[in-house]
């Protein structure tokens, strides 16, 4: 029998968790996985059970919640052969979005029945990992203005995103990929492992998770009335058509700002100093995928 943990946030999203109990009983082969929950108790602590977990050999660690619960969870599993399993209950569920995982808690608990798990990359920025997007600008000002707010979910997203929009202002950025150096005046600067932000906002419509390479997306400054068209490509996953939007792949990335505090990793808001370093661990975390 394989063993089976889930780590469940309680307040991620805005999805009710009550009927999970029920759910997991009805869908999970009782045959196959013997299985636990564990509720995480606050910030931080689903990487303690996460570590716990894989330590104690346990076969697939589940994060039930969005982007930053998998997170943590994944702090506690790289470089373990423990896999991490999704149930995405989040605001933004980017990565159970790019590994195309079902949304609906139901499917994601009976999906790890017979999922197969494949090897990603992980990134970190500083000593901090990120597995989807980690960014500074405009995008980190919002996660910041987001993480301030009462509530989550995606109308809180939108609600901060537009309150930050009207007094942004772009900033001058020298970026450094694999040792070469430009400057560019930008409204963000995004490092995409995976493919989007979440809420198929697709930040780098092509990013592969598993190719030992970081996407360095900018989007430039860019004129007030460009700005629909813009979200318009963000959504519609062709942003790679527009002139603001420029994306190159690398190892290794350092970004300057002089005037630049904010950023974020995987949603979470970050107030640091600059420059900021970023590396990549190529394929050091086992994840499941749908079975194909
Ligand atoms: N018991 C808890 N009480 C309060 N906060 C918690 C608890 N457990 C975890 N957290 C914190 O909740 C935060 C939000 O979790 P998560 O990112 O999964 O949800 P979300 O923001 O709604 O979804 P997404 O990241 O997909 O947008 C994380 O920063 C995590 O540290």
């Amino acid at each position: 029998m394989r063993k089976l943990v889930f780590i469940i946030n309680p307040i991620a999203g805005n999805g009710k968790k009550d009927h999970l109990l029920n759910t997991i009983q009805e869908k999970l082969d009782g045959q196959k996985f013997r299985w636990e929950i564990q509720y995480t108790k606050g910030p931080k602590d689903a990487t303690r059970i996460a570590k716990l977990a894989a330590a104690q050999g346990t076969d697939i660690v589940v994060a039930v919640g969005g982007d930053g619960t998998i997170n943590e969870v994944a702090q506690g599993l790289v470089d373990s052969p423990a896999c991490l399993g999704i149930v995405p209950m989040g605001s933004g569920n980017g990565l159970a979005r790019h590994l195309q995982l079902p949304l609906q808690p139901e499917k994601a608990i009976g999906l790890l029945n017979q999922a197969s798990c494949i090897q990603m990359d992980t990134c970190r920025v500083g000593k901090r990992l990120f597995l989807c997007t980690s960014g500074t600008g405009f995008e980190a000002k919002v996660s910041y203005t987001f993480s301030t707010l009462n509530g989550r979910g995606l109308w809180n997203y939108v609600r901060a995103s537009l309150g930050e929009y009207f007094n942004y202002r772009p900033k001058l950025y020298t970026i450094t990929i694999d040792g070469k150096t430009h400057k560019i005046n930008a409204f963000s600067v995004t490092i995409a492992n995976a493919c989007q932000y979440g809420n198929n906002a697709f930040i780098s419509p092509s990013a592969n998770i598993s190719d030992g390479l970081m996407d360095v997306c900018v989007i430039k400054a860019f004129p007030k009335f460009k700005a629909l068209s813009l979200a318009y490509r963000l959504f519609n996953g062709t942003l790679e058509k527009s002139p603001y939007y420029q994306c190159q792949r690398g190892k290794k990335v350092r970004i300057e700002c002089t005037d630049e505090h904010y950023l974020h990793y995987d949603g979470e808001p970050l107030k640091t100093d600059f420059p900021v370093d970023y590396t990549i661990q190529p394929k050091s975390l086992k994840v499941m995928c749908s079975a194909h």
